[in-house]
């Protein structure tokens, strides 16, 4: 499969290795001022930055590109994505994460949160920890295990911020220390004991083997999906 790389950082980088390492080819390497032709390849993979996301995506839709986005940080477009591609007749998945570490975790974050639902005396917060050169806060992930929270309890929103004054809403604390590839937690505090989830990831290995596997998989499709149709999590 040819595969179009849109961000050749820490994260493209990553990709290209494990893609090569399945028998793939790279036919793109794009930054940030790079013209490229996305006709040349197969498939797309956007690991960009969160202001560059959505015209990538949108130049693969508009060219019957195939696209995986993992960028964070743009979401306020997310909706304008999965209108093109339904008009397109394309293939798109988003992901915030696209580890299979945490997309077993975010199920097990809805499960606990709906187990957690009726014990008024715990108070749910986040943490998220990542490496001082990321440029959103709070982290995609992040983001995505509060909506686990609010679909399964009576949450409204999350805050950034470690206090909330409003009942409904979960604080997300967002720490940056230098290298730390990632690390999520989720606690449900009492007065009396924590119950605390954790994903701790060692290295960008898991996010781009999720990223290539997606890709693998969308290539015959078309329609809007998610890493749980990747994954076939029930
Ligand atoms: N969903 C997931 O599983 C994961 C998501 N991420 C997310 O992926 C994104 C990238 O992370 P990471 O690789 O660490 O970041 P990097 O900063 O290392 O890489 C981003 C790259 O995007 C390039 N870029 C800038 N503008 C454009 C553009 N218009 N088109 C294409 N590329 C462009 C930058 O190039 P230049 O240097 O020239 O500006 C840079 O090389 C982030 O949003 C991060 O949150 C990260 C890990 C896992
Ligand atoms: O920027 C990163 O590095 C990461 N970003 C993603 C996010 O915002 O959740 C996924 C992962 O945690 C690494």
């Amino acid at each position: 499969m040819k595969i179009a790389l849109l961000g050749y950082g820490r994260m493209g980088k990553e990709i290209e290795k494990i893609a090569i390492s399945r028998g793939h080819e790279i036919v793109i390497r794009k930054d940030a001022n790079d013209v490229i032709d996305i006709t040349l390849a197969d498939v797309a993979i956007d690991f960009s930055i969160p202001n560059s996301a959505f015209s990538n995506i949108t130049n693969c839709l508009n060219n019957n590109v195939p696209v995986i986005s993992g960028t964070t940080g743009w979401l306020e477009n997310y909706d304008k994505a999965v209108a093109l591609c339904k008009e397109k007749n394309g293939g798109f998945i988003y992901a915030s994460n696209f580890s299979v570490g945490v997309n077993i975790f975010f199920e097990l974050n809805k499960q606990l949160a709906k187990m957690m639902s009726t014990l008024k005396e715990y108070n749910v917060s986040m943490e998220e920890i990542h490496h001082t050169k990321k440029l959103d806060a709070p982290s995609g992930t992040a983001i995505t295990l509060a909506e686990g929270v609010i679909e399964n309890t009576s949450k409204k929103d999350w805050v950034l911020g470690d206090e909330t004054s409003e009942e409904n809403s979960i604080p997300i604390v967002a720490k940056r220390i230098p290298d730390v590839p990632g690390t999520h937690s989720v606690w449900y505090n009492s007065e009396v004991d924590t119950i605390e989830i954790k994903h701790t990831a060692h290295n960008r290995k898991g996010f781009a083997l999720g990223a290539v596997i997606a890709a693998e998989w969308i290539l015959d499709k078309t329609g809007v999906f998610s890493m749980k149709d990747v994954l076939n999590i029930s």
